[in-house]
């Protein structure tokens, strides 16, 4: 039987253009259907890109407000919003562009229009009044993924935003509300607090990043509150004033009693998660598999229950990363050209929140590694002040160190690297080595004779590592 093409990709986010990339790469004939005018997905259009483009001019705030530690007299005079965003939409033009000619570099072909999956092999795009049928050997699912709404908050564009709308701002807000206390919450605080904005973060927990280690997030907590964003902790929304007063209530964490409180707020930002893009018909119509809350079912090879159709990216869970989508892609890929491939560790994703300083989290907390049933788990933390290039930035920071015994054994060549957190300057950067070396196993002794060079930020794991082994160089 011949078809249109050995593979149609449905969506061109990062879980869609990496797989295309690798199948055309790998001699198959790839086309990507894409409903949006661009390419790119979330990432590069509404999520990693744009925020991490507004993050470094938040970054460059920061550093002037600082420049007076040095003798240097410079002073902000404003912030032209209009500009800001201006700025932003041509970074993630040029991403955008340059990724839709290695695409067309790559023979991709780019079809725009809404795909939807009929059967197996058989796919159908619709672009305005136009609808064609398409089919291919292997059909690969990359939807995606979209903002989740919060109940009784519909997200209106003018005074209630997600980070879809937040993105497209030409006037800063002078206070924002912020509902969530993860990636998007953290880091649209740390835009607007930079430019002058009031910011208030209401969390449910006692702090934010609450299923991380809990020196990180409280190491980001202080350092937000530092720098002037104002944490409300055990407390949810209870309702938003047509003039912007926002009401919520806030629990004592002891006794539970609530007490109402309210803020003054131009713009509210709902960031309480994302959900699938699934919720189609021709998901229910094609058959293919769901879990509870309307995640594509995969195995680790990225197969749905589908004959040749496969999925990838957000719309299948996990951790919803780009570079949880991009290792994906790469294993429905190859096993699509029936190479033999690694499946994707979930475990051993690194998490990361940017900001003045960032925190990333790979692999286990001490608590969960005690939960899985690890033997001789220790936690090592090392505050990162002794760095000199941390005390250069006025920063703070800590490296959190979760190792065991790999066997059960009590030896000490047996103990291994299970988890890595972190909350410092840059922290980002160092997040592929710790990875590593959880990821290969590598001896505790053999990660900590690792060389660092000297002055660096990276050093903050190398002293970590040291310390761990029993062997503190320049820390306690
Ligand atoms: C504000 C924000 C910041 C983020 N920052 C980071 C970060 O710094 N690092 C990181 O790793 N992750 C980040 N993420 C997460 C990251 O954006 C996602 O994990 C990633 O985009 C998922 O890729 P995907 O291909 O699965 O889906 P998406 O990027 O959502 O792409 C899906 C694409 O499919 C298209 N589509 C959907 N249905 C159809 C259809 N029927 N027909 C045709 N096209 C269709 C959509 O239009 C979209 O273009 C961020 C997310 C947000 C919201
Ligand atoms: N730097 C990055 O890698 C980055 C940046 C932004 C977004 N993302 C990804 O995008 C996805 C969405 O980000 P996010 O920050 O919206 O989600 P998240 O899952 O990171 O955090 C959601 C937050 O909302 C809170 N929450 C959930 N339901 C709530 C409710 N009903 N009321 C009040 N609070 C509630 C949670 O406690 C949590 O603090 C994440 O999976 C994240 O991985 C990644």
């Amino acid at each position: 039987m011949s078809f249109d093409y050995d593979v149609i990709v449905i969506g061109s986010g990062p879980g869609g253009y990496a797989t295309a990339l690798r199948t055309s790469e790998l001699g198959l004939h790839t086309a990507v259907i894409e409903m949006r005018d661009e390419v790119g997905g979330t990432c590069l259009n509404r999520g990693c890109i744009p925020t991490k483009a507004y993050l470094t001019a938040a970054h460059t705030l920061h550093d002037a407000k600082r420049a007076h530690v040095w003798g240097l007299d410079i002073s902000v005079n404003a912030v032209d919003m209009s500009a800001l965003k201006a700025a932003k939409d041509k970074t993630v033009t040029g991403v955008v562009k340059g990724l839709t000619q290695h695409m067309k570099a790559r023979s991709i072909d780019i079809i725009h229009g809404e795909g939807s999956l009929l059967a197996p092999h058989q796919v159908r795009v619709v672009d305005g009044e136009d609808a064609r049928e398409l089919s291919a050997q292997h059909v690969v699912l990359a939807t995606g993924s979209r903002p989740a709404e919060l109940d009784g908050f519909p997200v209106d564009g003018e005074r209630i935003l997600s980070s879809d709308e937040a993105l497209d701002l030409t006037e800063q807000p002078e206070s924002v509300v912020i509902v969530g206390a993860g990636a998007i919450a953290l880091e649209f605080a740390t835009f607007w607090n930079s430019l002058g904005t009031q910011v208030t973060v209401l969390l449910r927990k006692d702090a934010p990043l609450s299923r991380w280690d809990s020196h990180v997030s409280s190491v980001i907590m202080r350092t937000m509150k530092r720098e002037g964003v104002h944490f409300e902790t055990h407390s949810h929304i209870t309702s938003v004033a047509e003039d912007g007063t926002v009401t919520y209530a806030v629990a004592n964490a002891k006794t539970g009693d609530e007490t109402e409180k309210t803020v003054s707020a131009d713009k509210v930002l709902i960031a309480i998660g994302r959900v699938p893009n699934t919720q189609a018909d021709w998901f229910a119509g094609a058959g293919i598999d769901l879990d509870e809350r309307g995640f594509i079912r995969t195995d680790a090879y990225g197969r749905t229950n589908l004959e040749d159709v496969w999925a990838v990216g957000d719309a299948t869970g996990g951790l919803l990363l780009a570079h949880e989508a991009f290792e994906q892609a790469l294993t429905v890929s190859e096993s699509i050209a029936g190479r033999s491939t690694h499946v994707v560790d979930t475990r051993t994703i690194p998490q990361v929140v940017y900001g003045i300083i960032d925190a990333v989290s790979i692999g286990y907390t001490a608590q969960q590694a005690e939960d899985a049933g690890f033997e001789g788990v220790e936690e090592t933390v090392v505050p990162q002040l002794s760095n000199p290039r941390v005390a250069m930035l006025g920063a703070n920071g800590t490296t959190v160190l979760v190792t065991a015994l790999s066997d059960g054994s009590d030896e000490k060549a047996a103990r291994i690297v299970v988890g890595v957190h972190m909350a410092g300057p840059s922290a980002s950067e160092l997040a592929g080595a710790a990875r590593e070396i959880i990821q290969n196993r590598i001896p505790l002794t053999d990660a900590a004779n690792a060389l660092f060079a000297h002055p660096t930020l990276s050093e903050t794991l190398g002293e970590t590592l040291l310390k761990a082994d029993g062997r503190p160089l320049n820390v306690r």
